[in-house]
């Protein structure tokens, strides 16, 4: 998937104009999707009333309100290659506002080859060494020993150079081609560098009246080539898995779809990793929005990014997890987008500011986790994104080892 040069020249200009964006490609499909924004980034109730998308939802991993996001404005949306403008409640093919014609003629005398970069500015995040790693893991797992909580998900930061100009675009198609069954997304936060994703995770997706939601969580990485039916699972993980589906089954009862529907645990492939996953799906058609908001603020943040109970694993990660993970374990998605909605959860993810890709990775801590272990699953977890930042794309990641 390559992004037409007039597509490139319109995001190039919402850079060059300090005005944010968010590119992606959904699993499996062929095209990419844009939103521009023409104002800064605001803020947005998701599900409810006055929801009149569409925009580019963000939010973090602390938020007090999981329903209201940091949002780009849908005022240019890009579908199927075809750009379009906001006009009052439709869209036109030409700039309807000062702030679009500004736009429009600052892509017409880009150079749609310049390469787009993320700003220099924005706070970067503490990156924490493997002593320090396995420090976290060895308290998290004495503190799950001391009754605690019975789960809990540590993560860490870790910046690579991007080679000199390195364009973002290009990171982006990149990540596409090696990650055909992920969502990857390259968001552009003036002020704040930019986000690239390619995560297996969806949050929560509303669309022709259903509604869909996994629960993912165990982590296992190549070894040699396994067919993913043949691939074997530790009862740790089916049981730190089993916590996963059993915390979105009570999400989805308590705010009142009782009738929803459970498929698996499966074994599905992400990048070089497997992980073990359920589906859940449940009839939305006609709900208003409320009972979807509530659902959403139960999920968020599930306890496969923060564990179980969440008060007890949040206070231990505030105490000792020693960085802040901004918009990493957050969610993100666009949201009344063609009738629909659909939000991913920021994982394999790297922020960039200026000339430094920071990548955030983390893993689950039971009662049995070893420090060394789950620093590797770290290490393999950023494989993902670190893929095309540390090398050019070569086609499409195979899962060729399992273990
Ligand atoms: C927190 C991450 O992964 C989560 C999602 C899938 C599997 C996970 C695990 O095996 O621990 C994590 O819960 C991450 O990739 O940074």
């Amino acid at each position: 998937m390559i992004l037409s040069r007039t597509v490139r020249a319109l995001l190039g200009a919402a850079a060059d104009t300090s005005r944010p964006f968010a590119v992606w490609r959904r699993p499996n499909a062929s095209g990419a999707e844009s939103i521009v924004g023409c104002s800064a980034i605001g803020r947005r109730q998701i599900f409810g009333d006055g929801n009149d998308g569409p925009f580019f939802a963000l939010n973090r991993f602390v938020t007090a309100d999981a329903n209201l996001a940091d949002a780009i404005e849908g005022d240019v949306l890009v579908r199927g290659g075809e750009i379009t403008f906001r006009a009052g409640a439709t869209y036109a093919a030409g700039p309807d506002t000062d702030a679009q014609a500004a736009l429009h003629s600052a892509a017409q005398s880009r150079d749609p080859d310049a390469p787009i970069h993320a700003d220099d500015s924005g706070v970067r995040p503490v990156q924490t060494d493997r002593a320090a790693y396995e420090k976290l893991v060895k308290r998290a797992v004495e503190a799950i020993g001391a009754g605690a909580f019975r789960k809990v998900v540590t993560s860490r930061c870790e910046a690579r150079p991007l080679p000199e100009g390195q364009d973002l675009i290009a990171l982006f198609e990149a990540l596409a081609a090696k990650l055909p069954t992920a969502y990857v997304c390259l968001v552009r936060i003036p002020g704040e560098g930019a986000w690239l994703v390619g995560t297996p995770e969806t949050l929560v997706s509303v669309r022709d009246g259903r509604l869909a939601t996994i629960a993912l969580a165990g982590t296992q990485w190549a070894q040699e080539a396994v067919a993913l039916a043949d691939i074997c699972w530790p009862d740790k993980i089916i049981e730190e898995q089993a916590l996963v589906s059993a915390y979105i089954r009570r999400a989805l009862e308590a705010a009142g779809f009782r009738d929803h529907e459970e498929t698996g645990p499966r074994t599905v492939a992400a990048a070089n990793l497997v992980h073990l996953r359920s589906d859940f799906a449940a009839d939305v058609k006609g709900e208003d929005g409320a009972r979807l908001g509530d659902l959403l603020t139960r999920l968020h943040p599930t306890s496969a990014v923060l564990g179980l109970p969440k008060a007890p694993a949040l206070d231990f990660l505030t105490a000792h997890e020693g960085y802040d993970r901004s918009y990493y374990t957050g969610f993100l998605g666009p949201v009344g987008f063609d009738g629909a909605t659909d939000l991913f959860v920021n994982l394999r993810t790297a922020q960039i500011i200026g000339g430094t890709a920071y990548l955030y990775v983390g893993g689950g801590i039971v009662a049995q986790s070893k420090p060394d272990v789950e620093w590797q699953e770290t290490v393999e977890k950023t494989k993902t994104v670190g893929t095309v930042i540390d090398g050019p794309a070569d086609g499409p990641a195979q899962l060729s080892r399992a273990g």
